[in-house]
């Protein structure tokens, strides 16, 4: 039997070779981290054999990383992520993406950047080599730096003359993966320094008030409640962009294949609630054009709903295809009878304690044939799964696992999926759920699940459940 190290490699070997082949025959491109971020470098991520091998090789090479690195330097690449956190955040406040961008491929010295944004040109430099150091950012001559592939998703596309003009307006019209990154940086970053006295303190209950949020903001309040403050309110609009400009980070067609949506016979009425700015329905509606759909959501948000859709899909609002309505999750919902209650990204902003109320308001407005489709993030366990604790057969309930000696679930490969979970926890002493507690929450509230419906290519971020009303409450 080889050794860890040298089975890892023969994993590397084999996976590179079988994601260069699929490439060469399907006409992809292997990604070039020296080359601005496009979309299209990703396309290959969504051929199951491409995307499997791109999987194994991280996980494969982060292994060998743990087992080569001093435990210590692998231990501070953690313990220091406040350091690193810290000059993401002055880096993209300042625009220096953008100011890169701008300067070409010959780099831009930090005096020139910080002529721009108005920084010391010495801190900008240590800023930007830690970064260098994981190839966020490249110093290609002594102070000088370019973007790579990893800094350029952080470019919101302005100029900067525009961004330095109105501030303000930073996020707006723009792809929204840097907005996201910003409310990260800002509002959790914030907070998370506040996990540990959370939850050490006896007097933390599982109410979705008792976050380590409301710890750093001193208030008893919901995320939600959070935003609304008049304050808050341009957090608010960057936490929305940037919920759009997570479909940057999930492959294009999510929500096209979380559903069946073909199935649904002409006139279906699909309620999207907590829709957001009803980024998920967009597709969607334009695939379907039959279905009848309802993005419901706070009243602030469904104004933000408003102006996106009469960009992307003005038709469809003109028409009353789709309609962009204020509802309350927590209050009785109106359309009794819909053929698909969606919840995106909904269930895991709230502890069991709130989402039991959410789901029973559904499965109270359900008919016999209505389907509640889930799209949350379903957590797999860092060690094998042996599927027996759901004490029933549920297709697609257990995940695909990596080939040994890789961890299980692939690893830090899926750090988003993990990520997301304390992220909730922070915001809102809530959570993202294994199948186990998933299925246990359903059960509760007069649901039973029937199916999880995983993509190939992405174990953990981008799975659909299928739930159907129980007869009895
Ligand atoms: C994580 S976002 C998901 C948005 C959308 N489903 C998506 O995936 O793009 C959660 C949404 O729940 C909404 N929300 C929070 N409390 C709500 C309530 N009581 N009633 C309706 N929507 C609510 C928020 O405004 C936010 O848009």
């Amino acid at each position: 039997m080889s050794s860890p190290a040298r089975q890892l490699l023969a994993l590397i070997s084999t996976s590179l070779s079988t994601l260069e082949n699929t490439c060469a025959e399907k006409g992809f491109n292997i990604p070039d981290l020296h080359a601005a971020f496009d979309p299209a470098s990703e396309a290959f991520r969504a051929d199951p054999v491409a995307g499997e091998a791109a999987n194994v090789l991280g996980a494969a090479a982060l292994q060998l990383a743990a087992i080569f690195l001093p435990p210590h330097v692998s231990l501070y690449h953690n313990v220091s992520g406040y350091v690193r956190s810290a000059a993401t955040r002055v880096c993209i406040e300042s625009n220096v993406t953008e100011i890169l961008r701008e300067g070409g491929p010959n780099g831009v010295h930090v005096n020139d950047i910080a002529a721009k944004n108005g920084l010391d040109p010495r801190k900008i430099g240590r800023f930007l080599r830690i970064l260098a150091n994981h190839h966020i950012y490249r110093e290609i001559k002594p102070n000088v730096f370019t973007n790579t592939r990893i800094s350029s998703m952080l470019d919101t596309l302005k100029p900067t003359a525009e961004l330095f003009a109105h501030p303000e307006q930073k996020h707006e019209n723009t792809p929204g993966l840097t907005a996201m990154t910003c409310h990260h940086l800002d509002e959790g970053y914030k907070s998370a320094a506040y996990t540990w006295e959370t939850v050490s303190d006896p007097n933390t209950t599982d109410d979705t008030t008792d976050s380590p949020l409301s710890r750093w903001t001193g208030r008893k309040e919901t995320v939600w409640d959070f935003y609304q403050r008049p304050e808050n309110l341009d957090k608010y609009k960057r936490f929305n962009i940037g919920m759009h400009g997570v479909k940057a980070l999930q492959p294009s067609d999510v929500c096209l294949k979380a559903f069946d949506w073909k199935s649904l016979a002409k006139g279906s009425v699909v309620v999207d609630v907590g829709g957001g700015l009803g980024t998920a329905c967009l597709p969607v509606a334009r695939e379907y054009p039959d279905l009848q759909i309802i993005v419901q959501d706070l009243p602030t948000v469904i104004e933000n709903a408003k102006e996106l859709w009469q960009k992307e899909n003005p038709g469809a609002l003109e028409s009353g295809r789709v309609k962009l309505e204020a509802h309350d999750f927590f209050q009785p919902q109106p359309h009794r009878g819909a053929d698909v209650f969606l919840l995106k990204q909904v269930l895991h902003d709230w502890p069991d304690a709130s989402c039991v109320p959410i789901l029973r308001h559904l499965r109270e407005a359900a008919s016999p044939t209505t389907k509640l489709v889930i799209m949350d993030i379903l957590i797999p366990f860092a060690c094998h799964d042996p599927g027996a604790h759901l004490g029933r057969e549920i297709p697609g309930a257990v995940p695909k696992e990596a080939p040994p000696p890789l961890l299980a679930n692939y690893g830090a490969v899926n750090e988003l999926a993990y990520n997301a979970d304390l992220t909730m926890l922070i915001f809102a002493n809530a959570q993202e759920r294994t199948v186990v507690e998933m299925d246990d929450l359903l059960r509760r509230t007069g649901w039973e699940l029937t199916v999880v419906h995983r993509r190939n290519e992405d174990n953990t971020f981008s799975q659909s459940m299928e739930a159907i009303p129980v007869e009895k409450l």
